[in-house]
């Protein structure tokens, strides 16, 4: 019996989570990779007006329907400029951008005349060639992007384009971090479980603070956990949850009402566990238990909290795939191995593999995910990849 797997474990930490129903304002200067809240409106069309798309010569169509035809220059209209109607029988210089002249509905480029005053047409195309119309990609009073937008540099351009200066924005997730033990707590080994899980919850998008290290008494831990609980949208234990006389989160929690300890079938990462626990003002603060082994939790947080912090956000999030850049051998549970990329996008482990390993760890692009499939898993076969921004694989966001 190996446990319960990767996927019935994730499934159970997600099992139920919502979006938070708080949403946040803020200016298009700080919504790169925010999901917006609600659909946005345009209130400016875009383009905002009838504009030449070439430089050129503004004329009407049906004065140049014979060409060659040759018409006086009234002058010039450049962007920026307010543009002066086009009189009977001339023709006005434009420029790419200039608004189009009252009376004109045909932009003739350059090329296709003598560039002259008068300018002889040589050549010519319906109305309405080369020249850019208001609203012809958005209208104003439309909508311009949807709820559950992600929002990139092509986003944030359009926003600007319909006259969105803020947005509201699906909320930061508010993540807590309590790692525990006394050997933390008395300064014999220095806590890395924190910053490093504070780092990954920040890069995958969520306000990452830490409240440990907790004590491995159950009355000091159970007061650092409640301050989280509070303060936070989720929170993330480390340590304390195998089988010791002193595994101060199992014994502080396991008789909660729909927590759940136990083996999952990974490697490292064996002891896991999850539930949620009621603020004072009745939010359910789901709560995941990682392993104490720095590999272990932080393999733990990407395979788990990483998708926990994305559904509470309402933001999208699907695993990140690349192929095996050589056979790995497979057993009954799922490993995790630090790998590195090649040039063209397939992973291999670290030679080396130690186990618990940080420096391996450190040395690595991204822990790679071999299936529990028993056999050899062939090369060129795709394997999820857990990275966090800053990795060479970029972040599953
Ligand atoms: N009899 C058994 N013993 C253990 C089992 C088991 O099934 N039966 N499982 C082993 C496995 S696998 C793991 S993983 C660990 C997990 O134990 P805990 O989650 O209770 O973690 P701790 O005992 O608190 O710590 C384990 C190890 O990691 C160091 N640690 C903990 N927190 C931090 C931190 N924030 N920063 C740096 N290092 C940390 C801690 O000092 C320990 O050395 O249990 C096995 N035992
Ligand atoms: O599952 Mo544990 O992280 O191997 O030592």
């Amino acid at each position: 019996m190996v446990g319960a797997t990767v996927e019935d474990h994730r499934r159970r930490i997600l099992a139920g989570v919502e979006p938070l129903g708080r949403s946040d304002t803020v200016p298009l200067g700080e919504a790169l990779g925010r999901v917006l809240a609600a659909d946005v409106v345009a209130t400016l069309s875009v383009p905002p007006f009838d504009h030449a798309a070439m430089d050129g010569f503004a004329v009407r169509a049906a004065e140049v329907a014979a060409p060659p035809v040759e018409l006086p220059v009234a002058g010039v209209v450049a962007a920026g400029d307010d543009a002066p109607p086009l009189p009977r029988g001339a023709a006005l210089r434009i420029m790419t951008g200039a608004p189009v002249p009252p009376g004109a509905d045909l932009v003739v480029p350059f090329e296709w005349t003598s560039g002259t005053d008068p300018v002889r047409v040589l050549r010519t195309a319906d109305a309405g060639r080369h020249v850019r119309c208001e609203g012809e990609d958005v209208r104003a009073g439309e909508s311009a992007l949807a709820a559950g937008t992600l929002l990139g540099p092509a986003q944030l351009g359009l926003l600007t384009s319909v006259g969105a200066a803020s947005v509201a924005v699906r909320p930061r997730v508010r993540l807590a971090v309590v790692s525990t033990g006394a050997e933390l707590v008395e300064g014999q080994v220095p806590d890395s479980n924190s910053p490093t899980l504070l780092a990954a919850g920040r890069a995958a998008g969520a306000d990452a603070v830490a409240y440990g290290p907790a004590p491995d008494d159950p009355a000091g831990f159970r007061a650092q956990l409640t301050a989280a609980v509070e303060a936070a949208d989720v929170v993330v234990t480390t340590g304390g949850i195998s089988a010791g006389d002193h595994d101060v989160v199992k014994a502080a929690l396991a008789d909660e009402d729909g927590f759940w300890f136990g083996p999952v079938a990974m490697k490292p990462g064996r002891p896991q566990g999850c539930g949620a626990l009621a603020a004072a003002d009745g939010r359910r603060v789901p709560v995941v238990t990682l392993p104490g082994t720095p590999i272990a939790a932080y393999a733990g947080f990407l395979l788990y909290v990483v998708p926990l912090l994305h559904a509470l956000a309402g933001s999208p999030w699907r695993p990140v795939t690349a192929p095996l850049a050589a056979p790995v051998p497979a057993g009954d549970r799922t490993v995790l191995l630090p790998g590195v990329l090649d040039d063209d996008g397939r992973i291999r482990p670290l030679p080396g593999h130690a186990g618990h390993s940080q420096r391996l760890l450190a040395a690595a692009d991204a822990l790679l995910v071999v299936p529990p499939t028993g056999r050899l898993v062939p090369a060129g076969t795709p394997v999820e990849v857990l990275a966090s921004v800053g990795s060479p694989v970029g972040s599953p966001v």
